[in-house]
């Protein structure tokens, strides 16, 4: 059976999102670092109604033994960078009902300061904010840029992730009363305090006292992603988040991994639907079947292997560069991104060699479904993903990069995915949350952790 489909728009603040695209006519290389740009594409992606673009970020960048690769800075290969963040309430004005989602680590930063920042741009984008809740990539450049002892190991770095999000809902959730805000300015009394409670929390990791300073905004809370796909990383999404993200590449693997993060959510007291799951796509659509091939060809023409070895060590910490390429994948372990390796192991089938993975990550990096096709087959294909995983959504997956590759999805593919029952217009205006979940005042769920905070 098939439902209406949420839809977010994956990008980041570099010349190009992963491989370099940033080259061709249809990259953003000339843009990506101009408001104008981001206004342009987010108007687009508002008025065809896609509910959140997705900003992923990193204060890291791809590293090889420490150092930055020359190819990294020569070819731009997520890098330079800039902050997504300070853009948002600039494409907030600019639109109506689009979402933002930003990514932001439980490494480096500190549960009060991002509870304020998200609680401000919850007020500046009315409702509409979502915050990537990340426990570090690129995590030992991180910790040596920002002059920080090592933010220990993978799981180790999501328990301490675990406390710094019950401070910040307990400083979201906890502090305000619903009426505490009383604006009289015949009585002179602007806040309640008898409405206000402090926090008092004494963490191992974070701890935090007193009162939450921002007022209560639409959503309160940010809607709450996740991206983690290790087992550590399932549990902290099945306690913590709202919506979470991965990158399913076969029907079969991908309905699994969505049945798994429900029916852990389900074991965390939650139901079911609490947690909307959506596939990253890469879509490269044209209006035959054979120009849609051709373009996608040629975006692959800009992928080379020395590129893909630098951003699968990005990932991985691992540089197949220097390996025999006959080298089997389960030699390798690392502690920063054991499953982006795991899963080019498959149970029953041949051990790939290094060879074998740079080739495949080179054309589908850590990315999601790569659909191409005329608009008709991109549609059936997404049917069959939405039908086949029992997904709630698609996170869009630049192509080149630039806004018309996004503008062919909408005009061609969305028509075809609404007469398909895949694609229903939302409320204009509505809060991010209620968008996703369709619940209806834009608040955290009574069944969410973060709810056992209220007052
Ligand atoms: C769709 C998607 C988006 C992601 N965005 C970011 C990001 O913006 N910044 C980041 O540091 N990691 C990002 N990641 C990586 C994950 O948050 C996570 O760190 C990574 O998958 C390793 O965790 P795991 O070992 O639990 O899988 C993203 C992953 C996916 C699938």
């Amino acid at each position: 059976m098939t439902k209406p489909l949420s839809l977010g728009v994956f990008e980041m603040m570099n010349p190009s999102v992963g491989m370099p695209t940033w080259t061709h006519p249809m990259g953003k290389g000339d843009h990506w670092d101009s408001v104008e740009h981001w206004v342009q594409l987010s108007r687009l992606l508002d008025g065809a109604g896609v509910d959140f673009l997705f900003f992923a970020d990193t204060y890291g960048y791809p590293t090889i033994d420490g150092r930055l690769p020359d190819a990294v800075a020569e070819h731009g290969i997520q890098f330079p960078a800039l902050d997504p963040m300070l853009l948002i309430s600039a494409l907030a004005r600019e639109t109506e009902s689009l979402g933002f989602v930003v990514t932001s680590p439980t490494t480096v930063e500190r549960p009060y300061a991002t509870a304020r920042r998200f609680a401000s741009l919850d007020h500046y984008t009315a409702g509409r904010i979502g915050w990537n809740i990340v426990t570090g990539s690129s995590q030992s450049t991180t910790d040596e840029l920002f002059g920080l002892p090592d933010s220990g190991t993978h799981d180790g770095r999501y328990d301490a992730a675990d406390e710094f999000i019950d401070l910040c809902l307990a400083f979201w959730e906890g502090v305000w009363e619903d009426d505490a805000l009383v604006r009289d300015a015949a009585r002179n009394v602007f806040v309640d305090p008898r409405k206000l409670h402090p926090v008092d929390r004494q963490g191992r990791w974070f701890s935090g006292a007193g009162v939450f300073a921002v007022p209560p905004s639409v959503q309160r809370s940010p809607v709450l992603f996740q991206a983690g796909t290790s087992d550590r990383g399932r549990a902290f999404a099945a306690r913590n988040a709202e919506c979470v993200l991965i990158q399913g590449q076969s029907i079969g693997k991908a309905g699994e991994h969505v049945s798994d993060i429900r029916a852990q959510a389900v074991a965390h007291g939650r139901d079911k639907d609490d947690v909307k799951v959506l596939t990253g796509a890469t879509v490269t659509v044209a209006p035959t079947r054979e120009e849609a091939h051709a373009r996608r060809a040629e975006l692959e023409r800009l992928y080379t292997l020395e590129d893909a070895a630098v951003i699968f060590a990005g990932f991985t910490g691992v540089d197949l560069t220097g390996l025999d390429p006959a080298t089997e994948l389960t030699a390798i372990r690392s502690d920063q991104g054991q499953t982006l390796i795991d899963r080019f192991v498959r149970p029953g089938a041949p051990v790939p060699t290094v060879a074998d993975v740079l080739d495949g990550f080179r054309v589908k990096a850590n990315r999601g479904f790569q659909i191409t096709g005329s608009p008709e087959d991109v549609a059936e294909e997404i049917e069959q993903i939405a039908v086949g995983t029992d997904v709630d959504g698609l996170l869009l997956e630049p192509t080149f990069g630039g806004t018309d590759a996004y503008a062919d999805v909408v005009e061609l593919v969305l028509p075809l995915l609404r007469e398909r029952g895949l694609w229903a217009d939302k409320p204009a205006g509505s809060p991010l949350r209620s968008r996703l979940t369709g619940g209806p005042d834009g608040r955290l769920a009574a069944t969410h952790p973060g709810a056992r905070f209220r007052p």
